[in-house]
């Protein structure tokens, strides 16, 4: 029997997919043939100069690997959990996740944001990190910059861009690892997710579900679902800046978040403690933070 594993094909989804292929393999002494990698184009990888809240969101990098999943013409979709949206379609769940690599971001250009001058340019697409550059620095400028992670460090090495802020794990899984400074988790919370790599396949599809469980990361499982209750507590979509982190503690989870207005003039946080597999809270918290938020927060959320 093949596994066939549906992944998108750029340069770090193809990585995160050997990953996963060479686990499976380890954890099953199955023989090298065993896994086969089926690159799926999506919407997301062809339409690199529009934002992603002009695509449909997040889906945009799914939507294909779905298809082909519900349809079975692959078995498994590896994702970067950032980009799975927080509610999956009816008939695919989340069976596993890598044990999840650094979480923070990493500062391209400069050693941190306050060595940028007042009216330096920061490429990104991401609405996280607008708010939270203009929140701590709002004489730094943000301008739109997608693309894979080569394409990025070439924007700020050649000039377009006086930096760029891309995530330690993807950096780091394409040895790029010496590239870039450490943004710490108390200056810039990282988006919910980040860094861990998941695996989804049909609910209905037992066999394929039980192979996967011998690679699921327990602590990293847990900590992301509840990151992800509460981005899907808050109804938000690609266009609400909101960052989660849970870090476990014995049996609880210590899970910190903040949401924000655009500019990331207003910003509200919280840190609360949870049992591993309670996800009816971290909605809860998401519902009362939006209930108490201010309009210019409020309107970017569900
Ligand atoms: N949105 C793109 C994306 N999705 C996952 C990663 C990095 C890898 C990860 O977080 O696991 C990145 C690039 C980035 O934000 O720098």
């Amino acid at each position: 029997m093949t596994l066939r594993l549906g992944t998108r094909g750029s340069p770090l989804a193809l990585k995160q997919a050997e990953m996963v292929r060479d686990a499976l393999i380890a954890a099953h002494g199955w023989d090298s043939g065993a896994v086969e990698i089926v690159t799926i184009s999506t919407k997301g990888d062809r339409d690199r100069v529009r934002p992603l809240t002009e695509m449909g969101g997040k889906a945009v990098w799914t939507k294909e690997l779905d298809r082909a999943l519900l349809a079975g013409e692959t078995d498994i979709s590896v994702h970067s959990m950032k980009d799975v949206e927080s509610i999956r379609p009816e008939g695919l769940g989340i069976a596993a996740m890598l044990e999840r690599a650094d979480v923070r971001d990493k500062l391209i250009g400069a050693a941190s944001l306050d060595d940028l001058p007042d009216g330096a340019v920061i490429g990104t697409a991401s609405p996280r990190r607008v708010a939270q550059v203009k929140g701590l620095r709002p004489g730094l400028r943000t301008d739109l910059l997608r693309g894979n992670i080569a394409t990025r460090i070439a924007a700020v090495e050649n000039g377009k861009f006086d930096a760029t802020l891309l995530a330690s794990a993807g950096l780091d899984r394409m040895d790029q690892g010496h590239v870039g400074h450490h943004v710490e988790l108390d200056v810039m919370l990282p988006a919910p997710a980040q860094g861990a790599i998941g695996i989804d396949a049909r609910s209905d599809d037992a066999a394929t579900r039980a192979a996967l469980a011998a690679i699921n990361h327990v602590d990293t499982f847990d900590c992301v679902m509840a990151e992800r209750a509460f981005v899907a507590g808050l109804n938000g979509d690609c266009h609400s800046p909101v960052a989660a982190l849970a870090q476990l503690d014995g049996d609880h989870l210590h899970l910190s978040v903040e949401i924000y207005s655009e500019d990331g003039s207003d910003r509200l946080q919280d840190k609360i403690s949870l049992d591993r597999s309670d996800t009816e809270t971290p909605k809860q918290l998401a519902r009362d933070m939006l209930a108490a938020a201010p309009d210019s927060i409020k309107k970017l959320f569900g």
